[in-house]
């Protein structure tokens, strides 16, 4: 596929995907969420250690406030992402329960003049994901642009229903692929030759 017949495709995906997340009926959306709450707060003990960045739900992503929550009352510090403009990376800033909050360029919010925290894992929403653990987005790169700004490079934790899954994306040149990606039915880990389910809880040594 040339750039132009990639970027239409891509172009056709997010339409295609947005549109499966959205019919997805209320009742079957909280248990495919309830069980990636479970999967986030229990597969990754070591998460409650940690500095954590995650998003505030947009447009049918799942939620994550719930299990992120949870990992803040074990001890982990939270924070949400600043767009700073088109093109640059995010800038993650602390959260907490009730800290003052605005709105960005999306109609997002993220705190208000917290303070700036760089984060060791990154929950990320996933439009739609492949069989590599790479990610499809809104198309504007943030994600991208973010974690190849970042050094070290913090653990990618993408979180996504099972229908948004494709073959491939088509990954390009700047494309980062999910070192994990939790859905409703299991933690897929990525390996060289692939998307790989895990059956028992990740031990923190496994990440470094
Ligand atoms: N919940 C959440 N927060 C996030 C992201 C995300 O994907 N999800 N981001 C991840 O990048 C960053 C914000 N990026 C975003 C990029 C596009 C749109 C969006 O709704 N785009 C509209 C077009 C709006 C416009 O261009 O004015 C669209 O795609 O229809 C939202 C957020 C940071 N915060
Ligand atoms: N590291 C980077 N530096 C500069 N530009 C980047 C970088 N990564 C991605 N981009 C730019 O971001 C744009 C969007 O990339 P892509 O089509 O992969 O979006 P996406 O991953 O689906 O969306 P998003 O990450 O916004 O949710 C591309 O035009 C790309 O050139």
């Amino acid at each position: 596929m040339n750039n132009a017949a990639l970027r239409h495709w891509k172009q056709q995906q997010r339409a295609r995907l947005r549109e499966l997340r959205q019919q997805v009926p209320v009742t079957q959306r909280m248990l495919w969420s309830d069980a990636i709450t479970a999967v986030l707060t229990q597969g990754f003990p070591f998460l409650e250690n940690q500095r954590i960045g995650f998003y505030w739900p947009h447009q049918g992503e799942y939620d994550p406030i719930p299990a992120m929550t949870f990992l803040r009352t074990r001890g982990a510090t939270l924070a949400l992402p600043e767009v700073i403009s088109k093109d640059e990376p995010l800038r993650f800033i602390e959260w907490w329960p009730e800290a003052p909050m605005k709105k960005d360029i999306y109609g997002i919010p993220f705190p208000d003049n917290t303070r700036g925290i760089t984060v060791d894992s990154i929950i990320i929403p996933l439009l739609g994901f492949d069989e590599q653990g790479y990610r499809l987005g809104y198309g504007s790169g943030y994600f991208d642009r973010t974690l190849a700004a970042m050094s070290p490079r913090p653990l990618a934790i993408g979180v996504a229903f099972e229908i948004l899954r494709l073959p491939t994306i088509h990954p390009q040149q700047h494309d980062i692929p999910m070192d994990y990606i939790v859905t409703e039915q299991s933690i897929l880990h990525r390996t060289d030759t692939g998307l790989v389910p895990l059956t028992a809880p990740i031990v923190q040594s496994e990440t470094a």
